[in-house]
């Protein structure tokens, strides 16, 4: 290393004045005659322009150490500031996975978006914003994809609207540019009225796919510019995708939300695998990205995500796939079917605060349910997939209005549905894995409310009673240590009663003797006993009605 060498490593960063340096000098000068004269500012400058080797080192040093103090006194507030994130984190019972993950905010008014949508989450009566908004708003905001588990009625709906509403503007006129996915068309109806009420004044068109043949029209190329948000659900989507060519563009989709992904994933729902390659596709555009929300996560869901999605976070409020703390939650031994009659009368008997509903494992029983509690005087009725989407529409609504107090449904009704205020969840039916058990239960107890849930065991309901127990206790509800302790039944018996539910008799309180008779005579003709069982049956009779 010769003397410039050393030099230029020893002022490495200093500022010079140019001289020229003297030719003659050259031979005579030692190394530090080569060193132009230097304009360091320190606190003790020399009088003499020249330093000596020494001196300028202790300089370099000094600012060198100087340097590092910044540096480590910047880290070690960066370390602190990350330190008491976690710390909220924790506190939240929030847990993120990612890189660069945002910080959850505290208040609505924090997020980097226009006073109007806050006012719009203001006036939706949304003061503070919940855990799982708190975190996934923010990161979604930051156009981050994201994979959110939190519990039912947690607000997961507003989390992911809220920064797609921010993100579109307003309209383009360049068709759709988000599409929220939901299992059911109740969900999606549901979610198109939130995303109405939080983008007021945005002018936006959301839409959710009715009819199909309707929409085919009404999506072509000509007029889907108008549209901006679709709210639908796979089946619908992709049969309009697959048309030649596609009734719909989703070449302009900026974001793809799919909601309550593990029932999508679940095997046996119409190969949702298959529907979501195919949207994908159509969504062409690089800005896309993808959200993911559910109470509850598989597997199945988990592994998609990493495969397919790249700078993924994951949003997880609570422990994963637990049932809503605010439900409480009670197991009934009911003995037999019959039992479960009688249990439901007893709770009616003991005081029932409507709205009330009552999940059953089948499309038949909550038809044979709803024959026998239609004589009981109580304002009900009963929701499936057989009914008509009128029916269906009018049902919701007149249990949203209060007109009926105890809704019978099917599983249809598990995922996502917000009826305001349930009070009272009854699965007459044990579920047949604790998923279903999560989601239904979770009709109660929404939006910080108070809820119950009471489900009801027969000793045909062994197999998945240890699951479920366990879901109940994790929520912190009472439930005996016998039923923690029964043997964990094999995956292939959970499977089998994951794809068809046990058999179970007759909802019926005829006795057996008389029904035999009746049989004999040639069939049930049960006259109805009352003026609201009079207007079932009329109703019951029209001809375009399935049941
Ligand atoms: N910040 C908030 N403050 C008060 N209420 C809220 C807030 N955000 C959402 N809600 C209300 O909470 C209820 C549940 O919200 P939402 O349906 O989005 O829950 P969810 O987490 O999607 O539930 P599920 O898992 O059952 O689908 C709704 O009535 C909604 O209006």
């Amino acid at each position: 290393m010769d003397a410039y060498d050393i030099f230029k490593k020893l002022t490495r960063g200093a500022k010079f004045k140019r001289q020229p340096i003297k030719k003659e000098d050259h031979t005579k000068q030692e190394v530090v005659t080569q060193i132009p004269t230097i304009s360091i500012k320190t606190e003790e400058e020399p009088n003499d322009d020249s330093y000596d080797i020494t001196l300028l080192g202790n300089i370099k040093a000094e600012q060198s150490k100087k340097r590092k103090r910044k540096q480590v006194s910047e880290d070690t507030r960066k370390v602190i500031h990350e330190q008491e994130v976690n710390r909220l984190r924790n506190k939240l019972k929030l847990n993120v996975v990612g890189k660069n993950v945002p910080e959850p905010i505290t208040y609505f008014d924090e997020l980097p978006i226009k006073t109007d949508l806050i006012d719009n989450i203001k006036s939706s009566g949304y003061k503070e914003p919940t855990i799982i908004q708190r975190q996934a708003m923010t990161v979604m905001l930051q156009r981050r994809q994201i994979l959110a588990c939190a519990p039912t009625g947690s607000g997961k709906t507003a989390a992911f609207l809220v920064p797609i509403i921010h993100h579109l503007g307003g309209p383009q006129r360049k068709g759709f540019r988000a599409v929220i996915i939901c299992p059911t068309r109740e969900l999606a109806k549901q979610t198109q009225r939130e995303c109405v009420r939080l983008s007021i004044g945005y002018g936006f068109r959301i839409h959710i796919i009715s009819k199909v043949e309707k929409a085919m029209s009404l999506y072509g190329p000509k007029s889907s510019q108008k549209f901006d948000i679709l709210v639908t659900t796979p089946n619908r989507l992709c049969y309009l995708l697959k048309q030649e060519p596609p009734a719909i563009s989703l070449s302009n989709v900026e974001w793809l939300i799919i909601d309550e992904a593990d029932k999508l994933f679940e095997a046996g729902f119409c190969s949702f695998r298959d529907q979501l390659e195919q949207i994908l596709q159509a969504c062409t555009s690089k800005n896309r990205k993808i959200g993911m929300f559910s109470a509850t996560f598989t597997p199945a869901v988990d592994e998609w995500c990493t495969e397919n999605i790249k700078d993924l976070v994951r949003v997880t409020v609570g422990q994963k796939n637990s049932a809503a703390e605010l439900v409480d939650q009670q197991l009934l031994f009911v003995g037999n079917e019959a039992g479960k009659l009688l249990a439901f009368r007893d709770i009616v008997r003991n005081g029932l605060t409507p709205p009330v509903l009552i999940f059953v494992q089948s499309k038949d029983r909550a038809q044979q349910l709803f024959s026998e509690l239609i004589f009981d005087g109580i304002n009900v009725d009963a929701i499936h997939a057989d009914r008509t989407q009128t029916q269906r529409d009018n049902t919701v609504r007149a249990f949203r209005e209060g007109k009926i107090w105890v809704l019978i449904c099917t599983e249809l009704m598990a995922r996502g549905i917000d009826f305001k205020g349930v009070n009272l969840v009854i699965n007459y039916d044990f579920p047949t894995t604790a998923i279903s058990y999560i989601h239904r239960v979770g009709r109660a107890g929404r939006a910080g409310r108070p809820g119950k849930a009471v489900t009801f065991f027969t000793t045909d309901d062994t197999v998945n009673l240890r699951s479920i127990a366990h879901v109940i206790r994790q929520s912190g509800c009472e439930v005996p240590d016998y039923m923690l302790a029964i043997k964990k039944r094999s995956k292939r018996e959970l499977k089998n009663l994951k794809t068809s539910a046990p058999h179970r008799d007759f909802i019926n309180t005829t006795p057996a003797y008389q029904l035999k008779k009746i049989a004999k005579r040639g069939g049930l003709k049960k006259k109805p006993k009352t003026e609201q069982a009079r207007n079932f049956k009329k109703k019951f009779k029209k001809k375009d009605q399935e049941y």
